[in-house]
């Protein structure tokens, strides 16, 4: 049993078998009991939170028979009260052994320190990107692969190595990292960079200011004359140093960041290449999800970054690029598509056998020894090989089982809860998607759940229509063509919310016959969670139009 455990048992005395059995609303009342107890026991928050917790005190004192009048409530008897009354909210949660022994390593945003599988890549990266701690320009770099096939994390890899080499032989080299999901126009891209370098420059002005500052003050100490103290240095006088610092000075004060928004694009740039190029340096732009970034604002921003090196003097930029669309590159100028796709990187989806070593790794250290039955790693392997060999949902699986598996304060991680995560992250994003489609779509979506409900399977575009058109003039929203109606039938299709199979009808034509893909009652209740769509109380009417038209 690990320390923390330790304590928990010593403070608060565990859970006796009766007291599991016990009425879980009475056990809520108790441990709201013992939460307000607290709060009487501690002066300080009655000063802060003094309206709620003045009545607490009161109910508390009364219920207790305690007088009120007491200097301290005697804290240390509450907790050492009979065992049951005491079990506060987190309690019984923290009475079973834990799981995870870091869960943080299994969260998308920790950077592993080894990537099994991704050796060719990252040697591929650093062989092209060596040249920056040499001096020299290292070529663009386009690195493709679907998601989760582990790009960001060996890019974000070789990027902490270069630079903490850089650091080590002292050779001015710098990574800066922009994702353009969030970062996707010109402005802010240009933005971000010009004052993430005016940051650094300050801070690089800041210390050779402080160091001449010390340099004048040693010189006019001691009594060695000027020239001979200055000798190892630049500066031949005090002047010249002095000098030095009032150009400094005035460089600091002349670099101003640039706004979020309102300036002309040109000056932007202007302000960042002249940022870039105040010191001698290379600097390596990774541009992650770069499709976003050309999708949203064209390719102006990589042909401007792309033909910089030619009129920078002091620095030298090289641009690595991330997405997961191979095709991007079609919509670029070929200038830019030329320059960026100077060497390509491709990572591809990784194998079950790959994943599982992947995730071997990881839950290593996540999780506590022989907290994962054997079967565990290998379907939550199989299952996110089945999707495009994504490594991030196979650590989300993992996650999700292991906490699926806390919260039932179960002792192991078993092949159930794995089953169990794959649904919850499949209705998740089912629900997250719901969620986010247009009224329009909603109301579609509606029409079909509500034929499924009243028993009426493989429904066709027709029969939808007939009850989205009710449903319209129920929500007094507008009611589009049965054409368009049918365009955002396939939409729900493509998104996998529902299946829809077109079947001959022999001399009647061609139609849609229309099932749903996905947890009916959950989707319904996202749907009526929608303010608009909320209003729809009486349902039932409206399947009658099926037979009414
Ligand atoms: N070889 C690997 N070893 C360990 N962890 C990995 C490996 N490959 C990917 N991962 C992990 O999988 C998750 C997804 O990886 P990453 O973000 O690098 O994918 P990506 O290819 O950039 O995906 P996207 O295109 O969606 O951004 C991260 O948590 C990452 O740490």
């Amino acid at each position: 049993m690990d320390e923390t455990t330790d304590n928990t048992t010593k403070n608060n005395s565990p859970p006796t078998d009766s007291s599991t059995d016990e009425d879980p609303a009475e056990d809520q009342n108790r441990s709201n009991s013992t939460r307000n107890k607290g709060v009487v026991s501690d002066s300080r928050n009655k000063k802060t939170d003094r309206e709620g917790n003045n009545q607490t005190v009161e109910i508390d004192a009364a219920e207790t028979g305690r007088d009120r009048s007491s200097p301290r409530f005697d804290f240390d008897n509450v907790l050492n009260e009979g065992e049951n009354e005491n079990k506060g909210l987190f309690d019984d949660l923290l009475a079973g052994e834990p799981i995870f022994e870091n869960k943080e390593v299994l969260r998308p945003s920790y950077t592993p320190h080894e990537l099994p599988h991704r050796t060719d890549q990252i040697n591929q990266m650093a062989t092209i990107l060596v040249s920056a701690l040499r001096g020299e320009t290292p070529s663009n770099i386009l690195i493709y692969g679907k998601t989760g096939t582990g790009k960001t994390a060996s890019a974000k890899f070789v990027s902490q190595e270069l630079e903490s080499t850089s650091q080590k032989y002292d050779v001015p080299c710098e990574v800066q990292y922009i994702n353009c999901e969030v970062t996707d126009t010109q402005y802010r891209v240009l933005a971000q960079l010009a004052n993430k370098f005016i940051e650094k420059n300050k801070n690089a002005i800041d210390n050779r200011l402080s160091e001449l500052k010390s340099l004048i003050e040693q010189v006019t100490e001691t009594d060695i004359d000027v020239e001979t103290s200055l000798s190892e240095t630049q500066f031949t006088t005090v002047s010249g140093i002095e000098s030095r610092i009032e150009e400094l000075e005035s460089d600091t004060a002349e670099m101003e960041p640039v706004p979020m928004t309102g300036w002309p694009t040109d000056r932007v740039y202007t302000t960042f290449f002249e940022a870039v190029d105040y010191s001698e340096r290379v600097v390596v732009i990774m541009l992650d999800e770069i499709d976003k970034l050309v999708e949203k604002s064209g390719d102006d921003t990589l042909y401007n970054l792309s033909r910089m090196n030619s009129e920078l003097k002091n620095s030298r930029i090289s641009i690595m690029g991330i997405s997961n669309d191979l095709k991007f590159t079609d919509f670029l100028d070929p200038r830019v598509k030329s320059s960026l796709g100077e060497e390509e990187i491709v990572f591809p989806p990784y194998d079950a056998t790959q994943l599982r070593d992947i995730l071997q790794h990881r839950a290593d250290v996540a999780f506590k020894n022989d907290a994962l039955t054997s079967d565990v790693i290998p379907l939550c392997a199989a299952f996110a090989a089945q999707e495009h060999g994504d490594a991030r949902r196979a650590l989300d699986l993992l996650r999700t089982a292991g906490e699926l598996a806390e919260r039932g304060q179960a002792d192991t991680v078993t092949e159930a809860h794995v089953r169990q995560a794959q649904d919850k992250i499949e209705l998740d994003r089912v629900v997250e998607v719901v969620r986010t489609l247009p009224t329009q779509s909603k109301i579609v979506l509606f029409s079909i759940i509500l034929l499924e409900k009243n028993g009426v399977h493989n429904v066709n575009t027709g029969e939808v229509f007939n009850i989205y058109k009710r449903i319209c003039n129920e929500l007094e929203a507008d009611v589009l063509t049965q054409r368009r109606v049918t365009d955002l039938i396939s939409e729900l299709d493509m998104l996998g919310i529902v299946n829809a199979v077109v079947v001959s009808k022999g001399r009647y034509g061609r139609t849609k016959e229309i099932s749903l893909s996905v947890p009916i009652d959950e989707t319904e209740a996202v749907l009526l969670s929608d303010s608009r769509l909320g209003d729809i109380e009486t349902v039932q009417p409206f399947v009658q139009a099926r037979f009414d038209n």
